[in-house]
């Protein structure tokens, strides 16, 4: 049988996974690899991309963890940067004029949501939410318009996310807008802590 053509909702973006964190606050856990309900957090994350994304690149220095999993892995060209780093990373390798940025550790990711935020990116070089009065930048656009910026920023010191953000003129999109698909703000959890892991009811492989 031929394979199923694929038509992803948003043909011009690729979706990220930032995945190169040292997961410290767990032990040094590839976060990616939690389970919500038996399935490995990047796997679940794959899954929602893939009806979405023309491609998913997964950015992490070290991607043995992940090895098994069917998708394309590119390391930070800007080493020991953090997630700045990973945005970094995704842009320039990104084959789509956007990419969309998500961290590993997000157990939550829903495909109408991340559509309802993509049709708010036209004319905006980035778009991020804010919730509860802070930045979402791994739940966010980002157009490769935004590369030559972030690269001379990342060359000359450690900005943070919210600085690049800033820098690029990203749109941001208030809370009591992504409340009306996402009231509790679901989608922006993630997991640092042993703690968190059990109140997301993640299991530890
Ligand atoms: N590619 C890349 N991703 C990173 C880097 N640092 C953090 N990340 C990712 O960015 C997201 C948010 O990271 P954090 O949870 O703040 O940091 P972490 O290093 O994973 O965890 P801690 O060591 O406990 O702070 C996660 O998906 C990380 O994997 C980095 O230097 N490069």
């Amino acid at each position: 049988m031929a394979p199923k053509p694929h038509r992803p909702r948003l043909p011009d973006c690729t979706g990220a996974l930032v995945a190169g964190g040292q997961g410290s606050r767990l032990g040094g856990a590839a976060k990616g690899l939690l389970r919500l309900g038996g399935e490995p957090l990047v796997a679940r994350a794959l899954r929602v991309f893939d009806g979405l994304f023309a491609e998913s690149v997964l950015v992490a220095n070290d991607a043995a963890p992940y090895a098994a999993l069917p998708v394309r892995a590119t390391p930070d060209l800007l080493p020991g940067r953090g997630a700045p780093g990973g945005l970094h990373a995704a842009l320039s390798a990104a084959r789509t004029r956007w990419v969309f940025t998500a961290a590993c550790d997000m157990p939550f990711l829903d495909a109408a949501q991340i559509a309802w935020l993509a049709a708010r990116r036209e004319g905006a070089p980035a778009v991020a939410v804010v919730w509860r009065g802070r930045l979402q930048p791994l739940h966010a656009f980002w157009s490769t318009a935004c590369l030559p910026e972030i690269d001379r920023l990342l060359r000359q010191g450690q900005p943070s996310m919210w600085q690049l953000a800033t820098a690029v003129g990203a749109r941001l999109v208030p809370e009591e807008s992504w409340r009306e698909v996402d009231p509790e703000g679901r989608a922006f959890e993630n997991v640092n802590t042993p703690e968190d892991a059990a109140r997301l009811g993640l299991e530890v492989p």
